[in-house]
């Protein structure tokens, strides 16, 4: 369904100096530098798949996905979406895509939310039967009704969000391009944001691309993570491969009746903190097993209770960050 191959982008900008003699100088000539956005990035997504797109601020998410959504032009390489090549066959391409950048608004600032949707029923001229059933679904499961006929500028981030996610589909869109869709959220209202893609992509079968920030985002909707940094593709796979080579890490949590002779920590761990009735030990899983470190420590103390977490997909992702240098 969608297929990059080797696309690559650089930004030409005006180097600004300070000074009057730089300014003046800056009038006859100007000095510029690029800046490689993308670098020979190349994967392709099937129908129906949520795949999260995640990286660093200034990796190369937002550039990709304004090539995709036909924005911005590459310098090279080639984009195949549902047959179309977004930059050139605009009119055609947008029939197919919902997008949806969160820092900044589609609907218009001053007019009811009604009527942005019905400027854009009209813009892609969607008939007006399919138009009701499409709108009677969204206002039900984004619950819009109270905001309906409120000025998109009285609205909160929550619900113009909703509203952002509601216009992107209007049209019934195949594919579905989310920017920092839950940025600013509350807690409630990213559940409900999440749930609604969830739903869409299981009942419609859209297909999701999802840049975020927020890893939680990523284990609530996506199986596939596709990693960028620096304008390169590091990682494209399953979430949970992701977890099983880099999240190495676990944590061990362990109560024991008093005591406050010194307790040894076993090899292949590190000691986070310590109290005469508990230990906090992190364990490298490819160093030592979690069972060893438990016999070893029972040998010491009295064990009463053991509690083992893994590692938060967040930590993960800073440890590969640092790991690959992005
Ligand atoms: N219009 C532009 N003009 C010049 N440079 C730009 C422009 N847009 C992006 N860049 C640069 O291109 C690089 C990639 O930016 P991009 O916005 O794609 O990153 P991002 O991964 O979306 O970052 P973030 O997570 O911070 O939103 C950055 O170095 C950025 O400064």
């Amino acid at each position: 369904m969608i297929h990059i191959e080797g696309i690559s982008k650089s930004y030409k900008i005006a180097k600004r100096q300070t000074g009057l003699k730089q300014a003046v100088k800056a009038l006859f000539y100007r000095e510029h530098t690029t800046i490689e956005a993308l670098k020979d990035i190349s994967f392709s997504i099937n129908q129906g798949e949520i795949v999260g797109y995640i990286g660093p601020n200034g990796a190369g998410k937002s550039t990709t996905i304004k090539i995709m959504s036909g924005i911005l032009v590459p310098d090279t390489g080639t984009c195949q979406i549902m047959g179309c090549t977004p930059w050139k066959e605009r009119t055609k391409y947008v029939q197919h895509i919902g997008v949806v950048f969160g820092q900044r608004s589609q609907l218009w600032w001053d007019v009811p939310v009604m009527d942005s949707f019905e400027l854009l029923k009209d813009i892609y001229k969607v008939p007006h039967q399919e138009y009701q059933t499409t709108l009677k679904l969204l206002i039900e499961t984004l619950e819009l009704q109270e905001i309906m006929n409120s000025p998109v500028r009285q609205l909160s981030l929550g619900q113009r969000m909703r509203c952002e996610i509601a216009a992107s589909l209007i049209h019934s869109p195949e594919i579905l391009f989310l920017d920092e869709p839950t940025i600013g959220l509350d807690a409630v209202s990213k559940i409900a944001v999440r749930q609604f893609i969830k739903t869409i992509n299981q009942e419609k079968g859209v297909t999701v691309i999802l840049t975020t920030h927020d890893m939680n985002d990523i284990e609530a909707l996506a199986d596939r993570v596709i990693l960028i940094g620096k304008g390169s593709v590091f990682y494209d796979g399953h979430l949970e491969a992701l977890r099983k080579r880099f999240g190495t890490r676990k944590t061990i949590t362990v109560d024991y009746s008093q005591n406050t002779s010194p307790i040894s920590t076993p090899a292949g761990t590190e000691l986070l903190s310590w109290s005469p009735e508990r230990l906090v030990l992190r364990v490298e899983t490819d160093q030592t097993r979690t069972s060893n470190v438990i016999t070893e420590l029972s040998q010491q103390v009295d064990l009463t209770d053991v509690a083992i977490e893994t590692q938060p997909i967040e930590d993960i992702i800073v440890q590969l960050y640092k790991e690959y240098q992005i």
